[in-house]
């Protein structure tokens, strides 16, 4: 589902900081060479998260969901400058391609690339993150948040992706992926340690602020 008209969003785009040659390079490979090319953030929501985290300058980031690596360096752009970026991807046939374009990246320094489940992963993790990017399986997006939530400080950003759900989030035949994320968007709703917006950019993020332990 498309949720704005072909020419806003043109218009939109046009109005939006072009890519890097890299991530333009990683985007069209994506597309011509690896299965489900659509989970990538892209353009305009690239220089979104770019953009965010230059507003945060946070020293860590965690991301949950690497796939081709687009995401991870759109938001090690904004790295503090002793930052780091923590990112885990449980698909290892990506690995070799991913490794390549971080080493590209002239980033490698700040990224520290995981290949497992995130959900072993994360509790190992010893480090207060100030912004985290929820982007992997809908079916465990409440568990990555509560695995995480005490590990990112108050005043903390938590970003999760695809919460529209193409739209399906307001169907009411549901299957177990769109279920999920409606309960992730109502456990956030009606959490009171946050506080959070739901902007309707590409498939929708949820921008989430921990306000309290
Ligand atoms: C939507 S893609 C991430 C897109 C990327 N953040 C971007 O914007 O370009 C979701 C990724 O989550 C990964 N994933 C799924 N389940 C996972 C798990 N349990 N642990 C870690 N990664 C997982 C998939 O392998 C896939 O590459």
């Amino acid at each position: 589902m498309e949720f704005i008209d072909e020419n806003i969003q043109r218009y939109a785009e046009e109005h939006t900081t072009p890519e890097s040659a890299l991530l333009k390079r990683i985007n069209r490979e994506t597309h011509a060479q690896v299965l489900r090319p659509r989970m990538l953030s892209g353009h305009m929501q690239g220089r979104f998260l770019s953009l965010v985290s230059h507003m945060i300058q946070p020293k860590r980031i965690l991301e949950i969901g690497t796939y081709t690596g687009y995401s991870a360096l759109c938001m090690a752009e904004g790295l503090h400058a002793d930052g780091k970026i923590i990112t885990i991807d449980i698909n290892e046939e990506l690995e070799t391609r991913v490794r390549a374009y971080f080493s590209e990246s002239g980033m490698n320094a700040k990224i520290d690339y995981r290949v497992g489940d995130a959900r072993a992963i994360i509790p190992t993790l010893n480090e207060t993150f100030d912004l985290v990017f929820i982007d992997a399986d809908k079916e465990n997006y409440a568990r990555y948040f509560d695995l995480v939530f005490d590990k990112v400080r108050i005043g903390g950003f938590l970003l999760a992706d695809n919460v529209l759900w193409s739209g399906k989030v307001l169907q009411g035949n549901v299957d177990k992926d769109t279920k999920a994320i409606i309960d992730f968007n109502a456990k956030i709703q009606n959490d009171p340690r946050v506080e959070n917006a739901l902007l309707p950019l590409r498939d929708g993020i949820l921008t989430i602020r921990k306000v309290s332990l």
